[in-house]
């Protein structure tokens, strides 16, 4: 018997999610898997994808971190804001954005105007857990991530919650995370 039509079938909301044209731009906390994610939800959409902290690196042929140290976060949010400005623009089918892209009033505009934002959302131990296996965020080159992590959720969390579309990832596999997306896309309009 066919089992097309059982509540797990992807194939009607994968449909429904490539019709939307809009850039797709992944936006939240360090960790959370805008990356990660971002590019498995291209691959189950068939869009390219494009990181913006990679992007960033690549144009200043220098990574975040030494950005920050060499220039400070005021000099790295400038090249960020000019770098999303061009990934718009160029039409990429998925972008993850670094965590504070999107709290720049002017890429918030530009995102939520030109592209559809994603807000990957996840409780505070689990982004404790995922960022303390790779020690490359300036933010959280600190005694305690943890705490910097609790206050930038609360401090961003109202303006993420601005994006069009909310997915809480949880500690689940990506893949369910990318369901998650995919069907929110799907009813999106
Ligand atoms: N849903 C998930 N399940 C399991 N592991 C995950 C999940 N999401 C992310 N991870 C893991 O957590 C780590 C951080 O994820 P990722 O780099 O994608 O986050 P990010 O949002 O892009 O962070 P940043 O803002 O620092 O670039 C990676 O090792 C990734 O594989
Ligand atoms: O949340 C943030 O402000 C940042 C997140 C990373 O993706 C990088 O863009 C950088 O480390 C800053
Ligand atoms: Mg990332």
């Amino acid at each position: 018997m066919s089992n097309a039509h059982t509540p797990h079938d992807m194939s009607d909301p994968l449909r429904q999610a490539r019709r939307i044209t809009r850039p797709l731009v992944l936006v939240g906390l360090m960790g959370v898997g805008k990356t990660s994610i971002g590019r498995r939800l291209a691959s189950a959409l068939d869009r390219d994808f494009v990181d913006a902290d990679e992007e960033i690196e690549r144009a200043a042929d220098r990574t975040v971190a030494e950005i920050f140290e060499a220039h400070g976060e005021a000099y790295f949010r400038d090249g960020e804001r000019r770098v999303i400005a061009r990934l718009m623009e160029e039409g990429h089918g998925v972008i993850a954005t670094g965590g504070g892209a999107f709290v720049d009033p002017e890429t918030r505009a530009l995102v939520l105007d030109q592209g559809l934002a994603i807000w990957l959302d996840c409780d505070i131990e689990t982004l404790v857990e995922r960022t303390s296996r790779k020690n490359t965020r300036p933010l959280l080159k600190t005694s305690d991530p943890h705490a910097i992590l609790r206050d930038l959720k609360e401090q961003r969390s109202p303006v993420y919650a601005q994006a069009q579309i909310h997915v809480v990832t949880g500690d689940g596999p990506h893949e369910l995370a990318v369901e998650r997306i995919i069907e929110e896309l799907a009813a999106w309009q």
